[in-house]
C-alpha cells in the first residue's frame, strides 16, 4: 500500500458540502464526477497528496444512500494508492481480508478499484485505488 489515496465522505447534498468544503479546505472541487454502477456522484478537493471525495447517491440502492439512512453523514471510506491492485488484493486476500468485488472495477478519477468488507478491517471500509496508466 501506498499513500491515502482519498478520504470518501457520504454527504445529502454535493452543492452544499462542495460549498461548505471549498471553505474549509481553501481551494475549489477539481472535478465532478458521476459513476453509476456505484450510484454516486462524487466531487475531489486536492489537499496535498491526499483527496477529499465528497459522494452523493443518485439512487436509493446506492451504497451512500444505505449508509447515510443508517448512520447519516460522514465520513464512509478510506482509499490507499496500490502499485498492482490484482497482485494486492491476492496478497490481502491470503492475509483473510474479504474482498467484495473480485475483480478490480473502474472508479472515478481515472482508477480501478477494490473495497474490503469492513468487518475483516475493523469496521473502516477499505479501498484500493491503482491508477489507469
Ligand atoms: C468507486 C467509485 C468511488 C471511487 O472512489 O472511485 C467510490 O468510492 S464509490 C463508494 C461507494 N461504493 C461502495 O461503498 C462499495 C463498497 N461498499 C459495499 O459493498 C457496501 O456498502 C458494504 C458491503 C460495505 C455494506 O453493505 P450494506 O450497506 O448493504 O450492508 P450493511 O448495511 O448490512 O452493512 C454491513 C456491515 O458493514 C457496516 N458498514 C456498512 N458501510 C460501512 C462503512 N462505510 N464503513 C464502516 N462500516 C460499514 C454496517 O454498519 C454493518 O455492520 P454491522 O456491525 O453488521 O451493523
Ligand atoms: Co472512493
Amino acid at each position: 500500500m501506498q499513500h491515502v489515496e482519498h478520504i470518501g465522505i457520504a454527504v445529502k447534498s454535493l452543492t452544499e458540502s462542495n460549498s461548505l468544503f471549498s471553505k474549509l479546505l481553501g481551494v475549489q472541487p477539481y472535478k465532478q464526477e458521476g459513476v453509476e454502477s456505484e450510484g454516486v456522484l462524487t466531487s475531489f478537493f486536492q489537499t496535498g497528496q491526499t483527496k477529499i471525495e465528497l459522494l452523493e447517491a443518485t439512487n436509493p440502492d446506492s451504497p451512500i444512500a444505505k449508509f447515510i439512512e443508517k448512520k447519516g453523514e460522514g465520513i464512509h471510506h478510506i482509499a490507499f494508492e496500490v502499485e498492482d491492485i490484482e497482485s494486492e488484493m491476492t496478497r490481502l486476500k491470503s492475509e483473510g481480508f474479504i474482498l467484495l468485488n473480485e475483480v478490480p472495477k473502474k472508479g472515478a478519477d481515472n482508477k480501478l478499484v477494490c473495497f474490503l468488507h469492513p468487518k475483516s478491517t475493523n469496521s473502516v471500509l477499505v479501498e484500493l485505488c491503482q491508477t489507469i496508466k
